[in-house]
């Protein structure tokens, strides 16, 4: 049976089409049995559709609106991911810093973030524009792309693929975006077949 890959997305889902397009072309050995976003009407739940994936939105803010804390929107969001039995979880563009309960639920489970930095440089949201911003006050001479282990520590975690991404003189920051994503399409795939590769290899193992 094929691995399953769990994906959380947030927006546009381009990196999710990029795994989706890998496991309908043979070159991610795996099966995607369910996306799940944080936010409604994006269109990464159109590509899920698309491609007959189930799909499910789990939003915080009626939790916030109902008094209830993000602990509580976090157990519910790992509950939804484990009955999906994952061998693998991707987050692909997910928004939203996990808590170390929804952590403490997937001991043995790999959990891998995509994040359009190097490691230790522009943690968090929006880092594209912030290395964009560097470059411009002559802070950095280059950014980067890094698929990563997920830990509490938000893109903390140890490294699975880093790239280098140049930043040219005559850039905008689009033109920066567009070459980030064109990387990051295809280091998430590759990151994520190292990683169930490290797994399958762990099985075969005990
Ligand atoms: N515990 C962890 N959670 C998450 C990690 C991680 O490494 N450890 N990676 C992030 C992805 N991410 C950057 O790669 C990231 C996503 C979101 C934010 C953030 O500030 N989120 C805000 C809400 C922002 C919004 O809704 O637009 C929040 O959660 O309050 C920072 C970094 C995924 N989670
Ligand atoms: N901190 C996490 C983060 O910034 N993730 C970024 O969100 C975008 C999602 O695009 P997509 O929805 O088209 O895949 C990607 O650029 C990804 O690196």
């Amino acid at each position: 049976m094929a691995p399953r890959v769990v994906v959380l997305i947030s927006g546009t889902g381009s990196n999710l089409q990029a795994l989706i397009d890998a496991v309908n072309s043979g070159a991610l050995t795996a099966e995607i049995p369910l996306v799940i976003s944080n936010r409604s009407k994006v269109f990464g739940l159109e590509r899920a559709e698309k491609a007959g994936i189930p799909s499910k939105v789990l939003a915080l803010k009626p939790y916030t609106a109902a008094g209830r804390t993000r602990v509580e929107y976090d157990l519910d969001l790992a509950q939804l991911v484990i009955d999906a039995k994952p061998d693998l979880v991707v987050l692909a563009g997910f928004m939203h810093i996990l808590s170390p309960e929804f952590l403490n639920q997937f001991p043995t489970t790999p959990l891998i973030n995509l994040h359009p930095a190097l490691p230790g440089q522009f943690d968090g949201a929006k880092a594209i524009e912030r290395a964009f911003e560097a470059y411009q006050k002559g802070e950095i001479k280059h950014t980067g792309v890094m698929v990563h282990r997920v830990i509490q520590e938000v893109d903390g975690g140890e490294p699975v693929l880093v790239k280098e991404v140049e930043i040219k003189p005559e850039d905008d920051l689009a033109a920066l975006q567009e070459r980030i994503h064109s990387v990051e399409h295809v280091l998430l795939v590759q990151g994520a077949a190292i990683v169930l590769e490290e797994e399958a290899k762990k099985k075969s193992a005990a």
